[in-house]
């Protein structure tokens, strides 16, 4: 088949990660009769340095022209002045807006090789298997916010949380949907006994359930005791549904079940088949331009361009196959490896070529 896919490597280790998901393009396009054609964009500080603006007309261009996206990271200190009134992160907002993507699909899966490395018991992590759909246009990031002197010496700020009902039915039917292919449960997380936002949540979703999806197991829980129960016991959960920041704040918490944060992807939908394909992880400063940050987070995004937006079912499982082969044969960056048996970005990356069918 032909595509052609945005790449958008924003900022610290995005374009190190995302090189070794475009060397995985190749060659799955090679090893499979494909033709991909790749064009670039600015996104995040690096289209502030050169244009001012988080998100240049030019970049949303590319992606509207494209089948996928393969974004990186975004922010760096150089751009954390919180008084700027341009930001990297505002690129990222923005062009997940413009794209219509909704949907966040957030998977975390862990074999035995990651769970004997988990920060966690390993018998509890063994057979992790879960789904994370997390609402990705609406809530807190995207409603109102203000900031201004109550009294000269007092300042406010306020974020507005806001939801539409047909909103929460489109991210919990698209939950539904997946559970179908999985194990037949949803779990929606939500604020109910504080938030008004999240009882509209509960009371949509469980409607959408009860008339469109009487075959889905549903439960609700609160974000607080779901925090709890992603380490208590992770292995129950099969695709849990919530709100923007709340997956936003989970997903990084059930990285930890896997082991790294360098290995959790993203996959962001819409209406159509276009998506836009990302590590959850951000650009770590910290680690950026030293040639260590774990490819595998962008390579299993990869995995998830090709299922969802290229429709590129074995191509998928394929890359996915690498690339735990790639961690049972315990070629890992810093974040997994012992001490001192640490490999690079690019080697891990020729680990996860050597090993595509
Ligand atoms: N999608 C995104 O673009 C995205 C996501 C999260 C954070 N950010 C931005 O990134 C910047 C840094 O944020 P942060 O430090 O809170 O989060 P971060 O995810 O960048 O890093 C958190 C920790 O995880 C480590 N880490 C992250 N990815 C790794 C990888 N692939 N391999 C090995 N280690 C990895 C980092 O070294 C750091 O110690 C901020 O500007 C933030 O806004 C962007
Ligand atoms: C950088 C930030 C805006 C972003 C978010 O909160 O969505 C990030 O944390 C993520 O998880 O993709
Ligand atoms: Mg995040």
């Amino acid at each position: 088949m032909q595509a052609t896919i945005a790449l958008l490597p924003g900022d610290g280790i995005g374009p190190e990660v995302v090189a070794e998901g475009v060397e995985v393009l190749k060659a799955v396009a090679e090893r499979y009769g494909h033709s991909f054609s790749f064009s670039e964009g600015l996104i995040g500080g690096c289209a502030i340095d050169a244009h001012g603006t988080a998100l240049p007309e030019a970049t949303v261009e590319i992606c509207q022209a494209a089948d996928a996206v393969l974004l990186g990271a975004v922010g760096g200190p150089k751009w954390d002045d919180p008084k700027a009134k341009v930001r990297p992160e505002q690129g990222l907002l923005g062009i997940r807006k413009t794209l219509g993507l909704y949907a966040n699909l957030r998977p975390v899966a862990v074999t035995p090789a990651l769970a004997s490395r988990s920060p966690l018991r390993p018998d509890l992590v063994e057979g992790v298997d879960m789904l994370v759909v997390r609402e990705l246009t609406g809530g807190i990031y995207f409603g109102e916010k203000t900031s201004f002197y109550i009294r000269p010496d007092e300042e406010q700020a306020v974020d507005t949380c806001v939801y539409t009902t047909s909103e929460i039915e489109r991210v919990v039917r698209r939950a539904c949907e997946l559970a179908r292919g999985r194990r037949g449960k949803v779990t929606s997380v939500d604020k109910a006994n504080v938030l008004e936002t999240s009882r509209l949540w509960r009371r949509v979703a469980s409607r959408v359930v009860a008339e469109e999806f009487p075959d889905i197991q549903l439960e609700h829980i609160l974000v607080d005791a779901c925090a709890m129960h992603l380490l208590r016991r992770p292995a129950d959960f099969d695709v849990i549904v919530t709100e923007n920041m709340f997956g936003d704040i989970l997903t990084d918490e059930a990285s930890m079940l896997a082991g790294s944060l360098g290995l959790l992807p993203s996959a962001s939908l819409g209406k159509g088949k276009a998506g836009l394909y990302e590590p959850i992880h951000g650009s770590a400063p910290d680690i950026a331009g030293k040639g260590v940050a774990n490819p595998l987070a962008t390579i299993l995004s990869v995995a998830l361009l090709l299922r969802y937006s290229l429709g590129l079912n074995a191509e998928a499982e394929a890359v996915e196959k690498a690339v735990y082969a790639t961690i049972d044969a315990g070629i890992l960056t810093g974040d997994l490896a012992p001490a001192g048996q640490a490999r690079s970005t690019k080697e891990v990356g020729a680990a996860v070529l050597e090993r595509l069918g």
